[in-house]
């Protein structure tokens, strides 16, 4: 099986990528993966969607609101970050956002005075490292090659931890699994609304793992809501739990992303 996940090729979603395809091809963003799994150029998709430090990888959330896709299986696996430069004199520090917020305890103690880049993701990063001496990377230290791994494990904490959502086409969506991942546009504002889109669950015993709000983009105020809870939708009470929060959204909608399992993936290294 092919899959697709953001490159260039050594990122952390490559790493994942690994654990569901032999065949990996790469894009520069969440976004145009998303699309071409919902486009059918792609059967597969890897894309990050929260790390335990810095929370929620908010392109992906938008991208999995906006395209028809499901969610058929969930990763989670160690982040251990390195500093990479060709030497230790360097201006610019440049990675993709969400490892530079991993370690900004470590940047700013023992690099306060060096710029942060943010690029599409960490190996980029290391490319343009390799391309300036200026300038160093935070990657994974297996990206190192040619290049001088100054630090390891430079992470706030030795916890770090993604997960990520392997996407696949909407008519691959699985009823099967212990955890089920929704997108819900109420399309209404009134006082206690998200209570009520979210006791249907509480009623039956269903343990909500996330709720994030994210702007609809449509006006300040309105939001569409990530809810993922433990239950799976081949479940009864799952059925019925829906069957209330589609009532509450009838102006708006609800996308079911699907069911599945966590699995947690380990590389050699890790
Ligand atoms: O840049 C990468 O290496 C990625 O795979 C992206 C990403 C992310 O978006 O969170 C994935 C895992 C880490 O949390 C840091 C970066």
């Amino acid at each position: 099986m092919q899959a697709v996940t953001l490159g260039p090729a050594g990122t952390y979603s490559h790493r994942a990528a690994r654990a569901v395809a032999d065949d990996v091809s790469f894009r520069e963003s969440v976004t145009s993966i998303v699309e071409s799994v919902a486009d059918g150029e792609y059967h597969r998709g890897v894309v990050p969607i929260e790390n335990s430090i810095e929370g929620s990888v908010t392109t992906t959330l938008d991208a999995l609101a906006e395209n028809d896709v499901a969610v058929v299986r969930e990763l989670v696996t160690p982040i251990r970050h390195a500093l990479i430069s060709q030497t230790g004199d360097f201006e610019t520090v440049a990675s993709h956002a969400q490892a530079l917020a991993q370690c900004r305890a470590y940047l700013e103690s023992e690099y306060p005075d060096a710029n942060r880049e943010a690029v599409a993701s960490t190996a980029r990063g290391v490319e343009r490292a390799r391309e300036d001496s200026s300038v160093a990377a935070i990657a994974h230290p297996d990206n190192a090659e040619e290049l001088t791994v100054l630090a390891e494990d430079i992470q706030e904490r030795t916890s770090n931890a993604t997960r990520f959502f392997v996407v696949a086409p909407a008519n691959e969506r699985s009823r099967a699994g212990g955890k089920t991942s929704l997108v819900v546009y109420p399309s209404a504002n009134y006082p206690g609304l998200l209570l009520s889109l979210l006791e249907p669950f509480a009623q039956r015993d269903i343990n909500l793992t996330r709720v994030e709000s994210r702007p609809s983009g449509e006006r300040l105020g309105d939001y569409v809501f990530h809810v993922d809870f433990e239950a799976g939708l081949y479940e009864e009470r799952t059925e019925e739990a829906l069957a209330e929060v589609e009532a509450l959204a009838e102006n708006g909608w609800v996308r079911k992303l699907g069911s599945y399992d966590t699995e947690h993936v380990l590389f050699g290294s890790d």
